[in-house]
């Protein structure tokens, strides 16, 4: 009730949410510098050893969104209003295989991380992406799975750039199997990379690349991804009421807004390269109230705004479920496509 009071008097003074939550997994094999980037992300710096995970750690990263500006810090402009992002960094380590999956929870996208001198740590991406879809709860889902049947957006982030720079000069010689597939590859002995045990199976091989320990990653993808979830999440209430993006009556900037939002998160749901994004963030008009809308941040269950989101073409209006679980999304899409 009290949240409902501040929601109303909020959106009156100015037309949107007042603030919001996006939750983030965080995953990839032991090692790989989960809790490096993490806290580069949060920190600006990555604490020298960070010590193993145990189960998941939870950081939050301030967003501000609206009208003027991109910055995260706390100054705030007219029209800016302050989002959080969660961090949930899940430990890789196999001692956790079994339990882990209670923190795929209310997911609004996922950062997938690899080593970039242990191929291995790539591959197995899409078992990571195959187990998040399998046994987790997605808020804003998509309407189409991407790798694994992952119905929400990602990013690949291959870190210890600065590990696999030094290993390149002396023939990565830390992993001796990919090596070895490398040496069989030129030999000519296999006619294709794909009939190898080793293959880069995970889409978005031209991902983002980081070196945590160094302090290096590409902030501002980093940035852009976060408030495509919360756009996403909280801001998409032309899309839904949109009922046919062929159809001629929309808005002109609805229809704008829709060709961009496509745009960019094709560019997250593929895992691709950001580089070159026409995507203004300091241009988006005020936006409007999101009729749906959910308390903010609480530890209670959230609300999730209830889109169905599909990346081809049409979009379809909401089907009324508030919290969607992979299997029942996946039914959904089948409703979908018959
Ligand atoms: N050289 C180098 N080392 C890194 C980099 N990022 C992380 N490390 C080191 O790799 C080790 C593992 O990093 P973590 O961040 O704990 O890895 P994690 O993925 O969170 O591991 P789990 O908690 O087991 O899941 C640490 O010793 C880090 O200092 C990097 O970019 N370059």
């Amino acid at each position: 009730m009290f949240w409902r009071d501040r929601e109303r008097e909020s959106k009156e003074l100015n037309g949107g949410p007042p603030c919001g939550l996006v939750r983030v997994l965080v995953v990839g094999d032991s090692g790989v510098g989960k809790t490096s980037l993490v806290n580069l992300i949060v920190k600006g710096s990555s604490s020298g050893r960070p010590p193993q995970t145990v189960g998941c750690n939870v950081d939050v990263k301030h967003i501000t969104y609206g009208s003027s500006g991109s910055s995260s810090s706390s100054m705030k402009g007219d029209g800016e209003r302050d989002f959080f992002v969660e961090l949930w960094d899940v430990s890789g380590h196999e001692r956790y295989k079994d339990c882990r999956s209670l923190f795929y929870s209310q997911i609004n996208g996922v950062i997938f991380v690899h080593d970039l001198s242990q191929r291995r740590t790539k591959t197995s991406l899409l078992q990571w992406a195959s187990e998040i879809a399998a046994t987790g709860t997605f808020s804003a889902p998509l309407g189409s799975g991407g790798p694994g049947g992952l119905p929400v957006p990602y990013i690949a982030i291959g870190n210890k750039a600065d590990v696999a720079a030094k290993e390149g000069t002396r023939g990565s010689s830390s992993n001796l199997v990919d090596a070895a597939r490398q040496w069989v590859e030129k030999q000519g002995l296999l006619p294709t990379s794909e009939e190898l045990p080793l293959t880069d199976s995970f889409p978005g091989s031209t991902g983002l690349l980081a070196a945590a320990k160094e302090a290096r990653y590409d902030k501002e993808a980093v940035i852009k991804f976060f408030r495509l979830l919360i756009r996403r999440r909280y801001f998409s209430d032309e899309l839904v009421s949109t009922p046919s993006p062929w159809s001629a009556s929309p808005a002109q900037r609805s229809q704008q807004r829709l060709d961009e939002d496509i745009t960019e998160e094709n560019q997250f749901y593929r895992g691709t390269s950001l580089g070159g994004d026409p995507y203004k963030y300091n241009s988006i008009p005020p936006l409007p109230a999101q009729r749906n809308l959910t308390p903010p941040p609480t530890l209670y269950p959230q609300q999730p705004v209830s889109v169905m989101e599909n990346y081809n073409f049409p979009r379809f209006p909401s089907l009324g479920s508030q919290e969607i679980s992979s299997s029942s999304t996946r039914s959904k899409r089948l409703d979908i496509n018959v």
